[in-house]
């Protein structure tokens, strides 16, 4: 685990003694954003136009936030025009690797490149700060156009449509606003709010996170026991950004992050509605539930010194859902 100074690779864990003990995310660098006809997205630059065989997306298949990413490409039918390659589940100290000695590692397609932080480096050579999953990389510009996840799927919601001919739409106009506020709690207490529980130095900060975060899940139980989905019968984007870390809660987040009050299991609405997610057409096979439990409990030495994976439970994820 580190992150690039100036072009040139720093092993050292998250900086957690200048907030408290509490982990605080750093922001994305890359924001550019592929759109239909190349014009500039909301941030960065233009002339990242949708067209098939250009772009290339570096995953994890560990990660919830490059899980969305995948989740997307199946959803809008990309994957004949957007190539993928995924690391190896371990991050160990030179960070995310191409090794491709476990199943569904796949080595850097495109450069045979060793490390993922080649691929940020090759994008910009003084780049500093941490090199995360996942990057969206263009063939034709030899750049990063984002490493954002959550710009990335509105990219791929929309901008390929005249490509694919995929109409669906997860970011329809009238539910924005609604979407963003449910977003942002859930982004806030669930999506983040686990790994702040699991990252957190000082009791404080775990405290901090971990009740936010079940008083969250206490909401959207009762929200799903009254609609089939969050924004009420439509699937939309916020639901497949909660479904990554739903997925995740029992197998990781629950004994490795400490976020015990309760499973998924135990609630009945959210429970049913995450099978349902993962029962989606495509969506199963997007899910590399080896690579989650093994990156967990490999890399994270500080909260597993012994790198000693766990039998974990086992869960019925196609058991019928009954939802709708
Ligand atoms: N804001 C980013 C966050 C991505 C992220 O944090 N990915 C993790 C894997 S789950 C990572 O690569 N971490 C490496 C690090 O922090 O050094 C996004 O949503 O795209």
């Amino acid at each position: 685990m580190g992150l690039l100074i100036d072009g040139k690779w720093h092993d050292q864990w998250y900086d957690t003694k200048s907030t408290g003990g509490a982990f605080k995310r750093s922001e994305s660098q890359f924001r550019n954003w592929i759109t239909a006809d190349g014009s500039a997205g909301p941030s960065g630059d233009g002339g990242f136009k949708a067209e098939s065989g250009r772009y290339h997306l570096y995953v994890s298949l560990a990660c919830p936030w490059a899980h969305r990413t995948l989740i997307f490409r199946q959803l809008k039918e990309l994957e004949d025009h957007i190539t993928v390659s995924a690391v190896h589940p371990d991050m160990l100290g030179e960070g995310w690797t191409f090794d491709t000695d476990a199943h569904g590692a796949t080595g850097d397609s495109l450069f045979g490149s060793s490390h993922l932080h080649q691929i940020y480096t090759r994008a910009d050579a003084e780049y500093t700060g941490r090199v995360t999953v996942p990057v969206l990389w263009d063939k034709a510009k030899a750049t990063i156009v984002s490493n954002e996840s959550a710009e990335i799927i509105r990219m791929f919601n929309s901008a390929f449509d005249g490509v694919t001919g995929n109409g669906d739409d997860y970011w329809p106009e009238e539910l924005r606003e609604p979407i963003e506020a449910v977003n942002a709690r859930i982004y806030s207490t669930i999506n983040n709010g686990v790994y702040k529980c699991g990252f957190a130095t000082s009791q404080e900060a775990y405290d901090d996170a971990v009740v936010p975060l079940f008083d969250s899940l206490d909401w959207l139980e009762d929200l799903l026991s009254q609609h089939r989905y969050l924004l009420g019968e439509r699937i939309t984007e916020a639901d497949w950004r909660l479904f990554t870390t739903l997925l995740r809660f029992d197998p990781v987040y629950h004994t490795h992050f400490k976020c015990n009050r309760k499973r998924l299991t135990d609630y009945p609405n959210l429970w049913a509605y995450t099978r349902e997610l993962y029962q989606w057409p495509g969506v199963a096979e997007t899910v590399g539930m080896q690579h989650i439990v093994r990156h967990y409990h490999y890399s994270h030495d500080t909260i597993n010194p012994h790198r000693i994976i766990p039998i974990n439970p086992v869960i019925g994820w196609m058991e019928p859902h009954g939802r709708g």
